[in-house]
């Protein structure tokens, strides 16, 4: 029976959170979109199901909508805990639906008071006294500053989220947590009665989450990225790797995070690549749409075995050109993605790494998939998927989150497939 159910607000997101559930030996399925209710039977098998949803920069109206539809399921499906899933950091504007999502999910569960916990350190995601750190960096110091959708405008994950929610939110620093879990417990009660319904709390290491998870064991909604995950109770089941379907191997790179463009220039160096031309999508999106699947099919005939990667940003001034060509870039780029993969899965492509989580959401529409699988795990967030077409083959998917992964993913990966 399933116990732990999640809403992840994009669709890498999700994949990185149940490789944490994973890791801890937990049967875990990831749905792409909100299931019908005649899915919800192959689902049950599982002690964990995350929803993965595309809301991360959609209108709070229409996210809440498909949150609480989500909501509903993981209550038919009888899950014990909701995990309210947002970005690691904190993705969203002072517009930005974390907060009427995880409003909304109060109501859905009927908790009194939520912890957030975007903490997620073995991704160099830390908390320390409510200021959220990238690697050495307080958020707004990052490159997430700079970020085409949500540019990260503060660090202090309470005024982030104060700017989102009528709600009060109270923080709880690392000398509690390193106190224990009876103490983080009792700071967050102490908090809810003092009126807060949302409690940030500092994580700096591994051990940090798991005292946080003990403390938050029997709430009906916990909120962070995916480290909390890495605190669930573990089972001792080994996971299986996924096998390998054998067949064309491709990159789609639609993420302008500053650790893709680093896997972006490593990769071109061992593998033909071609970046997007905005322009030319504005111009005759059909026809360049037919250019490139004509251009990646000749280089696979070149060398079978080879990857061939499309890219989108290779350095930060590639996003101030696609803007420059169109203020409709980022949405001519997912479409051109959404429209291209199922073409090239139907050329041969049967392992795609995909890099970006709106890019993701926009690649596994295009293939029509409807439940992956997760798989071996290759860094922090990142893991192999068997994602299940409607109606076509399945395939291998990565589906990396813009600022995960070593920096020669896009060439080591392949050989994590056995
Ligand atoms: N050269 C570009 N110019 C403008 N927008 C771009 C460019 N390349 C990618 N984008 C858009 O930026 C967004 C990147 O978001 P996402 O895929 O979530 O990755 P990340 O958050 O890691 O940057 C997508 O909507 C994508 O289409
Ligand atoms: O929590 C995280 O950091 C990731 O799971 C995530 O959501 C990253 O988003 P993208 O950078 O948009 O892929």
């Amino acid at each position: 029976m399933t116990v732990l159910g999640a809403i992840a607000d994009d669709f890498t997101g999700a994949t990185d959170l149940a490789g944490n559930w994973r890791s801890r030996g937990l049967s875990t399925a990831v749905v792409l979109g909100v299931p019908e209710a005649d899915g919800l039977d192959a689902l049950r098998a599982h002690d964990a199901v995350v929803i993965a949803l595309k809301i991360r920069s959609v209108r709070a109206e229409k996210a809440v909508a498909e949150v609480r539809e989500a909501a509903a399921v993981l209550r038919e499906l009888g899950c014990t805990q909701v995990y309210d899933k947002y970005c690691s950091t904190f993705d969203s504007t002072p517009e930005g639906n974390i907060g009427p999502i995880a409003d909304a999910l109060l109501e859905e569960t009927g908790a009194r008071v939520a912890v957030v916990v975007p903490g997620f350190p073995d991704a160099g995601r830390t908390v320390y006294k409510g200021h959220l750190f990238v690697g050495n960096d307080p958020l707004d110091r990052s490159s997430m500053r700079d970020h085409p959708l949500n540019p990260m405008w503060d660090s202090r994950v309470s005024a982030l989220l104060s700017a989102q929610t009528p709600h009060a939110v109270a923080e709880v620093h690392v000398d509690v947590v390193k106190r224990g879990a009876a103490a983080v417990r009792e700071a967050i009660d102490a908090a809810g009665a003092r009126g807060a319904r949302y409690v940030v709390v500092d994580s700096i290491d591994g051990a940090d989450l798991r005292t946080i998870a003990t403390a938050t064991r029997d709430d009906p909604l916990v909120t962070g990225g995916s480290g909390l995950a890495l605190g669930a109770e573990a089972k001792r089941v080994a996971p299986t790797d996924l096998a390998g379907i054998r067949g064309r191997r491709v990159v789609l790179a639609g993420s302008a995070s500053r650790a893709t463009q680093a896997q972006v220039q490593d990769a071109r160096r061992t593998m033909s690549s071609r970046k997007l031309d905005v322009r030319a999508l504005v111009d005759d999106m059909a026809g360049e749409e037919q250019r490139l699947l004509d251009w990646v099919v000749e280089r696979w005939s070149e060398d079978a075995d080879r990857p061939v990667m499309l890219y989108s940003v290779g350095d930060v001034d590639d996003v101030a050109a696609g803007r420059g060509a169109s203020p409709h870039a980022s949405e001519l780029i997912e479409t051109l993605y959404s429209r291209l993969a199922p073409r090239l899965a139907d050329a041969g492509a049967s392992q795609l790494i995909v890099a970006g989580g709106e890019t993701s959401g926009s690649v596994s529409q295009g293939l029509g998939i409807s439940v992956l699988e997760v798989g071996q795990l290759l860094s922090p967030g990142v893991s192999w998927l068997r994602g299940r077409r409607r109606a076509a083959p399945d395939v291998n998917l990565v589906l990396k989150s813009g600022n995960f992964g070593d920096v020669d993913l896009f060439s080591s990966a392949w050989e994590r497939l056995a």
